[in-house]
């Protein structure tokens, strides 16, 4: 977090630009210092692309939407799930989870989160996609959880670090990626913008 410049310190201030509680939980956990700003962007907006183009436009879209001053950071994200060729968002009401839930069921997908870290002069934009395989579940058993309510905010209609863990058998790629938040990638990307997690002491070389 601390940049030395001509022997002097200057402070980088980290914006998270999401709602998203899972974003803001993830960040934490690795250790980030951090404000959050968010904008209204109108997801539906963008269609027709692949997952990894579509993600990376929506998070570029989500971070240009807030504004930033010189000293910051912002960092952005979009969460989508691809089923063959298929993306599935957020669920707009339990009968379209359970449509969601039903095609994802038994069967492999991909989630991939597209990033955007921009201060005012750099701008880096990635994406990372994780495999998740789901059980075959009964419809009944889809049914008691989209119930739950917990299916509503999320790309895909589930949430693998909640109830929605039964769900899944098998996953190959960042866990975090699938949350939301490619928080590997992401704190690797950070280094270049001088952004460090809060308790990683100044090394003078
Ligand atoms: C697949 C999956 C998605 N999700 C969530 C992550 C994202 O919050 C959400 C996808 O929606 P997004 O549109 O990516 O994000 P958001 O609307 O929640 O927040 P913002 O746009 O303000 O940044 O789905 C989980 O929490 N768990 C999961 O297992």
């Amino acid at each position: 977090m601390l940049k030395k410049k001509n022997g002097g310190t200057i402070l980088n201030h980290l914006i998270l630009a999401s709602s998203s509680p899972r974003r803001k939980e993830l960040l934490e956990q690795a250790g980030f210092v951090f404000q959050i700003r968010t904008s209204n962007v109108d997801e539906e907006a963008i269609q027709l692309l692949n997952p990894r183009k579509l993600v990376e436009s929506l998070a570029v879209w989500k971070g240009e939407a807030v504004p930033i001053q010189s000293d910051e950071v912002i960092v952005s994200a979009d969460t989508v799930v691809s089923l063959g060729n298929r993306i599935l968002t957020k669920p707009k009401n339990k009968a379209h989870a359970m449509q969601m839930l039903s095609s994802l069921n038994g069967r492999k997908h991909d989630v991939y989160t597209g990033v955007m870290i921009r201060s005012k002069n750099i701008r880096t934009v990635f994406s990372v996609a994780t495999s998740v395989t789901f059980w075959n579940h009964s419809k009944e058993d889809l049914l008691r959880y989209v119930e739950s309510g917990e299916p509503m905010d999320k790309a895909g209609g589930y949430g693998i670090q909640g109830m929605g863990a039964f769900l899944v058998k098998e996953i190959v790629g960042d866990y975090y990626n699938v949350v939301g938040l490619p928080i590997s990638s992401l704190s690797r990307k950070l280094k270049e913008f001088d952004i460090y997690p809060s308790r990683f002491t100044t090394i003078n070389s």
